[in-house]
């Protein structure tokens, strides 16, 4: 897929290719759009993350909140996307243990219960043990600190997902 080919989509076709790029976040992706056309490809994950930084705290823990848990109920229940079944099946969350599943959620609980949003790490850089320890460290976290944290996993899971489509060479949109 060329920068060219991106910048003549329509926001439709951009919405089709880049729609997931943050989890269940596709606003972020329409509003990325109208920052067309792009220079690089790497354009457009810093107008996605400027998007991010611009907003409230509130839309922060907003974007984490559509994240849905590491092998959580989603996961057990097969409505993952496709992107974050894949993240999670690269990480070996998909074939823990009875014992670390039942840790997972028990940390999962305590994380949210705490910050109110869930604990969010890219899960591609990392596997089952690491994520256990990270989550059991930064339970601990002030607030403040795991907002940061977590938009920060938020980006790097962005970069490997733009990777993923533009390496894989999505087929591109039929012109409409
Ligand atoms: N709570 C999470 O960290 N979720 C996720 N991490 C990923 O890398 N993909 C997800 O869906």
């Amino acid at each position: 897929m060329d920068l060219e080919a991106v910048n003549s989509m329509n926001y439709e076709q951009f919405l089709d290719i880049f729609g997931n790029i943050i989890e269940k976040c596709p606003v972020i992706t329409a509003a990325v759009w109208s920052r067309r056309p792009f220079l690089s490809f790497c354009e457009v994950e810093d107008r996605v993350s400027e998007f991010i930084e611009s907003l409230p705290t509130s839309g922060k823990e907003g974007i984490l909140r559509c994240h849905p848990d590491l092998a959580g109920r989603e996961q057990a229940s097969g409505m993952l996307t496709k992107e974050s079944q894949e993240e999670q099946n690269q990480a070996g969350l998909t074939s823990l243990t009875s014992k670390e599943r039942e840790r997972m959620m028990l940390l999962n609980t305590e994380y949210k219960q705490k910050f109110g949003f869930p604990f969010v790490i890219c899960a591609k850089m990392s596997n089952k043990d690491q994520i256990i320890k990270e989550l059991t460290s930064r339970v601990q976290n002030h607030p403040s600190v795991e907002l940061l944290k977590g938009i920060e996993e938020v980006k790097k899971i962005c970069h490997l997902r733009m990777q993923d489509i533009l390496c894989k060479g999505s087929p591109l949109p039929t012109k409409l």
